[in-house]
């Protein structure tokens, strides 16, 4: 029996920089986020100072570590072999991608191999699911309150989402609205949708929008997520009727301060493929399913849909929702935002 609520525990322990166990089918792991720890912790943790340091793929190949293997994905783990140079501050140096410039690296490192693979695949994306920096010191052993890879994917199953309030919630551009919440039990945020119109027999259209903070609420001109959302209600009100799906995946499921460190990284030149590939996570690390689950818990089986990135169309569709039409969504860029426009188009295949 999986149990999502143990990892809504686990996520709480990172954060506090307390230690946690995955156990897989392969091994079990006790894990000390690098972010949250510090020394003492470490000591504590680790107190013959053997623990290697798990990192993602995409992290190692930045930092070129010795024998470092091709990894199918940036987001796969790497186990770098504990030498008496790898203190607490040069793990924190391996883990934070935004020392790269200021920290020479006092190697060499090296790539060791990993017993628990489950487990430390599971490690990485629980870090993400925190909002962390995907690294840790990871130890062998046996723990009686471990979770497992299974807990952490009934905890991100969009199936478990369900609709716990609505109400009439007329907006700018769209004063026949109603507004639906959704949530599971662990969940901290909510996803909503926006009811704009009323059905009139023809699919709904349909925008897919990401929580964005810096440019959804403080008006940022680094992207174009402010522009297309106020355009996506007035597109769909303009069709008649349709839903804005509200996403609670800031950063492209990153968590804002990982997305802020991708900021800080394209400072430093990198564009946006590149700083999440840095930090060591997926370029993009959404769950579009849970926009399916939404749909198919507001009775829509067919979508028109807003967008330019294919990756939706297909997701939407994998989730048994049937787009019948991609409406282009595309809104005039502004100096800031011309790169990350550009990368969209030469790297995440949108159609632009
Ligand atoms: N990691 C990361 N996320 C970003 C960055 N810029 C914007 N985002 C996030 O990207 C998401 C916005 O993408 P969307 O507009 O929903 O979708 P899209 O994939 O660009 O596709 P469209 O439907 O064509 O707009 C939001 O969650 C933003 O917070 C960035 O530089 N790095
Ligand atoms: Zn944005």
């Amino acid at each position: 029996m999986s149990d999502p609520r143990a990892v809504a525990r686990a996520v709480d322990a990172l954060r506090r920089g307390w230690p946690v166990a995955i156990r897989g089918t392969d091994g079990t792991l006790r894990l000390l986020a690098i972010e949250t720890a510090d020394a003492g912790r470490l000591a504590a943790f680790d107190p013959q100072g053997h623990a290697p340091v798990l990192l993602s793929a995409g992290r190692a190949a930045t930092l070129k570590l010795a024998n470092q293997r091709e990894a199918a994905t940036p987001d796969a783990p790497v186990l770098i072999a504990r030498v008496p140079w790898l203190d607490f501050d040069t793990a924190t140096a391996l883990a934070d991608p935004q020392l790269d410039l200021a920290t020479p690296l006092k190697g060499p490192f090296r790539a060791t191999a990993i017993e628990a693979g489950e487990a430390a695949a599971a490690a990485l994306r629980l870090a993400r699911v925190a909002g962390l920096l995907p690294a840790f010191f990871a130890r062998a052993g046996d723990d009686a309150d471990a979770i497992t890879p299974a807990d952490i994917d009934a905890h991100e199953d969009a199936d478990r989402l369900r609709i716990v309030g609505r109400a009439r919630l007329p907006v700018a551009g769209a004063e026949d609205s109603e507004i639906v919440a959704f949530r599971t039990d662990e969940m901290p945020g909510e996803h909503v949708a926006l009811l704009i119109g009323q059905p009139n027999g023809t699919p709904p259209l349909v925008r897919l929008h990401s929580e964005c903070l810096t440019g959804d609420v403080l008006g940022s001109l680094k992207c174009d997520c402010g522009p297309q959302l106020h355009a996506a209600i007035r597109a769909i009100e303009a069709s008649g009727w349709g839903i804005l799906l509200y996403l609670r995946q800031e950063g492209r499921g990153i968590g804002l301060i990982n997305k802020l460190r991708a900021y800080a990284l394209q400072d430093q030149g990198f564009d946006t493929v590149d700083a999440n590939t840095r930090l060591g996570f997926a370029v993009d690390a959404r769950n579009f399913a849970v926009a399916g689950r939404m749909l198919a818990l507001l009775g829509q089986k067919q979508v028109r849909l807003l967008t330019n990135n294919p990756d939706k169309v297909a997701a939407l569709e994998a989730a048994g929702i049937g787009v019948v039409e991609r409406v282009p969504h595309q809104l005039p860029p502004n100096p800031h935002n011309e790169r990350y426009l550009a990368t969209k188009r030469d790297r995440t295949g949108h159609q632009l």
